[in-house]
């Protein structure tokens, strides 16, 4: 698991170590890793030796960062300029160090640059680009390189623009090819727009880790951690202990859903799917393992509930999704199920003890919550999570998983491939099985997310998406990750 920590944790974190440390070691680390990537970057494009490289020095530290590392590069034959945002506001030992190593300022942008260094803002960004700083931005696709190409961009620490903590795009921003950051990872290198605009992200390691105390801001899972929680058969396993779940999911007008949600719960590690409503026939002939029955009363024993997939909102969606909120256990409701929360009619069947697990997306988010998740999405999130005592899974290129304690989690493996109709009910029914096979809500949920984003972008692979394809691409992706 990756941890994401806010610019304030950061600061608080530096400071600390910064106490024990000689003057300046932790910028001359900084500089030292920035310096050491822009000349790998540069190698691969033609050598450092004359290379272009253009400096966007802002006023505080982050243009520090730059000017050191401008200075390593020009003392190993590169031409570099530094063009400074504000010429009274500069960091002073940085540029003296530039100025030194063969470095000079310029007033305007120049036409050609083979790399560009962006270190205009850091973490000490407060608001949007000034008009000034926002200008040049707009102006960096136009410069190209000694090859005719275009410039390469590397933000220092995070691309200028971006809000840090949020991962919010307020307006201009730099768009980098890699991001190097320093010490560990921040919201805007995981979460909303500012993911695209930071490119490859990589961390220079300036001895931070042990200074940073409590819990992050944002987790991030890795490979390791879905392969260690994802539940395995286990010698003397039958499909009963490995859970059962039901799909209380699609209706004679959706019975798509119903057939979505139920090739992503049989790629989950639960050991039997049961699917309870109006599509009952149209599943058990494409998928003949599921037992199925026309209600929830009906269908038998299960360890997990998913609601809501092509429901629909008439009386029948309503008696469907009280009984599963009535049963003793973790319950995920997605789609139909979310909107018929809407205007409180089932608050007091949201009283429960078991796991819940709320899915929306943006519209359903606004529905439920009363208004879009907005800029910060995570807090968003967070916050719906607390109101509704439930873990939320906000979907988005970058899904979010909340708890209502707090706890946040950023998806890395989303694809734009996924932003097609039917996609969520794959989704709802993986994580529905994975809740049946005795995972906690909040993993459950992250795993979930992380499979199915992988399984996204391995049906992009073979051409346009569709839902099924997803549903196709879950069994070789988990066969890839569990091994
Ligand atoms: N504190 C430390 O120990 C270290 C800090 N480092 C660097 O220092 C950075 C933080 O430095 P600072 O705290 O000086 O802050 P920044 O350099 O990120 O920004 C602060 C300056 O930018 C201006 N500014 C704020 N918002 C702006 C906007 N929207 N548009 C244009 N200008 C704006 C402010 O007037 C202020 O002078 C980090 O991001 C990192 O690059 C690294 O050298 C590692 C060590």
């Amino acid at each position: 698991m990756r941890q994401v920590w806010r610019a304030a944790e950061v600061r608080a974190a530096e400071k600390n170590l910064m106490a024990t440390l000689p003057v300046g070691t932790l910028m001359q680390r900084a500089a030292a890793g920035l310096a050491r990537r822009c000349a790998l970057l540069l190698e691969d494009a033609g050598g450092v030796y004359g290379a272009r490289v253009l400096l966007l020095v802002g006023s505080g530290d982050n243009g520090g960062d730059a000017l050191y590392a401008g200075a390593v590069l020009a003392s190993r034959g590169a031409q570099v300029r530094a063009l400074l945002m504000t010429p009274e506001r500069v960091h002073l030992a940085g540029l003296t160090a530039l100025r030194q190593a063969g470095g000079f300022t310029t007033r305007d942008l120049p036409a050609r640059a083979d790399l560009v260094l962006d270190g205009i803002v850091g973490i000490g960004a407060s608001g949007g680009l000034r008009p000034g700083a926002a200008a040049i931005v707009r102006e960096l696709g136009g410069l190209t390189g000694r090859a005719g190409d275009r410039a390469l961009v590397v933000a220092v620490d995070v691309p200028s623009g971006v809000s840090v903590d949020t991962g919010d795009v307020p307006g201009d921003a730099v768009t980098a090819d890699v991001t190097v950051t320093f010490g560990c990872l921040k919201p805007a290198h995981v979460l909303g727009p500012a993911v695209t605009h930071c490119g490859q992200v990589e961390l220079v390691d300036i001895g931070l880790g042990p200074a940073l105390v409590g819990d992050p801001a944002v987790r991030v899972a890795e490979t390791a951690d879905i392969a260690a929680w994802w539940p395995r058969p286990g010698a003397t396993s039958d499909k009963y202990s490995r859970g059962v779940v039901g799909l209380a999911t699609g209706s004679a007008l959706y019975p798509g859903a119903a057939l979505l949600s139920t090739a992503g719960a049989l790629a989950g590690p639960s050991g039997m799917v049961r699917y309870a409503g109006s599509a009952h026939r149209e599943v058990v002939r494409a998928h003949p393992s599921v037992v199925v029955a026309d209600r929830v009363a009906t269908a038998g024993r299960v360890q997990a509930w998913v609601c809501g997939s092509g429901l629909g909102s008439g009386e029948k969606a309503r008696t469907e999704l009280r009984s599963v909120l009535a049963t003793p256990l973790p319950v995920l409701l997605d789609a139909d199920a979310i909107n018929l929360l809407v205007g409180g009619e089932h608050a007091v069947d949201l009283r429960r003890d078991a796991p819940l697990v709320l899915t929306p997306h943006d519209g359903e988010f606004k529905r439920l919550a009363g208004e879009a998740p907005g800029a910060d999405r995570a807090g968003a999130a967070a916050r719906l999570a607390a109101w509704t005592n439930a873990v939320v899974l906000l979907k988005g290129d970058r899904t979010i998983v909340a708890t209502p304690a707090g706890e946040i989690w950023a998806n890395p493996t989303g694809s734009p491939a996924l932003a097609t109709a039917g996609t969520g009910d794959v989704l709802a029914g993986l994580l529905g099985s994975l809740l049946a096979a005795g995972l906690p809500a909040v993993r459950a949920a992250v795993a979930a997310a992380y499979v199915h984003g992988l399984a996204g972008r391995r049906a992009a692979e073979d051409g346009p998406v569709t839902a099924p394809d997803v549903a196709s691409a879950l069994r070789p992706v988990l066969a890839g990750l569990l091994g």
